[in-house]
């Protein structure tokens, strides 16, 4: 029968340490059954790519976290791209991509080139920083809401609503109802901000209103397309620009290498995103009875796809556990696969291309200047604090 393991994936020792739980989840086979949440769980790479990208037997729209929409109430109205299915999803799929196509996405580079190089100048000039809040943190708050077009923004809840909508979507324990109160303040708030006289004309928003008026989604289902931009463009980029200034800490031979080779800033990109993983896990629901490596699985089942022990399995990487930026690593779960791959990783790439250039030029060496420790979340794998010393080139 099937594997059985007596572990809780979302106990914060192991959220901030999961690398033990990733290897003992892959060892015990391509279905792990978890008694803890009454969930499935696959670590293995090829079972979670498969899984991951069959949107047939494996719906998003009973939810992609552990509380299935069929049984309890959502924590807040579902998002209409992220947790519904075909037909629905290709309507506000469709909207969303053209938002964010690589055509819209090439005409913030000079924003966001701008915007790093003067934070990254204030920063050298320091010397010594908290990365967490001075650097991953500001520069997305910095250009993400001009990239939507908001007019007025409250920094703190943008960052805050993140971390909700990520907490929620694990089981019912602490750090999600410490979330879900939280978010009970800050929906007001994030509802509000996404309604059209709240927008400019030249941000991304605004061509989320104008498909509206176009009658290409319904003038009600704009403000949550807007939603789900304030939901998924902060923590996440956040979190991916944290996690590289980490692992660039943490290998300082391949600091050298990018500053030799500015060119493999994207490659370095994506292995930061395999290595690190900042979305570590992420839920499916099987809508019918079908099977997953050859094991029965009832219709109604919970899968975790556990993307941060798909991203360093062996048997696909070879030696998953080195962070090499000239890997190439084609194919790795970080922005997850399928219809509903990421549809901001140009966004994601843009932001981090342009903080980690202006700190390849202007920082000869990147040094651990205290405690790094991580941030349990039920589904981000970010850090608290990130202590650095910067010594510029
Ligand atoms: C390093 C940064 C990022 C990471 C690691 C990331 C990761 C992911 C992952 C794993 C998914 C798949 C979820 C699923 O299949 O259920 C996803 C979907 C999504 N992401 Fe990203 N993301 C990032 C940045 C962004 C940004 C900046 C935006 C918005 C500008 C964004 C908007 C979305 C949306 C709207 C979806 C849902 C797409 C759909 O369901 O069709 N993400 N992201
Ligand atoms: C990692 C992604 C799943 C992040 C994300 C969160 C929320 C939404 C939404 O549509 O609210 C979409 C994407």
């Amino acid at each position: 029968g099937m594997p059985v393991w007596d572990v809780d994936p979302f106990d914060t020792a192991i959220l901030s340490d999961p690398e033990p739980y990733y290897a003992g989840l892959r060892a015990r086979g391509p279905v792990v059954y978890i008694p803890r949440w009454s969930v499935l769980a696959l670590g293995q790479y090829e079972t979670t790519k498969a899984v991951f990208s069959d949107h047939e037997n494996f719906v998003s729209s009973r939810g992609v976290g552990l509380n299935d929409f069929h049984v309890g109430d959502p924590w807040r109205p579902p998002s209409i791209i992220l947790e519904v299915d075909p037909p629905d999803h290709t309507r506000t799929r469709r909207v969303m991509s053209r938002a964010l196509s690589p055509k819209v996405v090439r005409t913030m580079a000079g924003m966001f080139a701008e915007a790093a190089e003067e934070l990254v100048d204030e920063l050298v000039a320091r010397g010594r920083i908290e990365a967490v809040e001075d650097l991953a943190e500001r520069f997305p708050i910095t250009v993400f809401p001009r990239v939507v077009g908001m007019r007025d923004v409250d920094q703190r809840i943008l960052v805050d609503y993140g971390a909700c909508v990520f907490n929620s979507m694990g089981p019912d324990n602490a750090l999600r109802r410490a979330a879900t109160a939280r978010n009970k303040e800050i929906a007001p708030w994030i509802m509000a901000a996404c309604a059209r006289e709240r927008l400019t004309e030249d941000g991304i928003g605004a061509m989320i209103y104008a498909d509206a008026d176009a009658g290409e989604i319904g003038q009600d289902e704009a403000p949550l397309l807007v939603r789900s931009l304030l939901s998924a463009g902060v923590d996440t980029t956040v979190t991916g620009i944290g996690n590289a200034l980490y692992c660039f800490a943490a290998n300082p031979g391949e600091w050298d290498r990018l500053r030799a080779e500015p060119k493999l800033v994207r490659p370095a990109i994506e292995e930061v995103l395999r290595y690190t993983s900042p979305v570590h896990t992420f839920g499916r629901t099987a809508g019918r009875d079908c099977e997953i490596a050859g094991y029965p699985v009832e219709e109604g089942t919970k899968i975790l796809c556990v993307l941060g022990a798909a991203n360093l399995d062996p048997d696909k990487w070879g030696d998953a556990d080195t962070f090499r930026i000239d890997r190439r690593p084609v194919g790795h779960m970080g922005f997850g696969a399928g219809i509903h791959g990421c549809v901001g990783q140009n966004i994601a790439r843009g932001e981090m291309e342009a903080v980690l250039t202006a700190l390849a030029r202007k920082v000869a060496r990147i040094e651990f200047d205290g405690d790094a420790p991580w941030r349990p979340n039920n589904a981000i794998h970010a850090l608290d604090k990130l202590p650095l010393k910067l010594t510029p080139a």
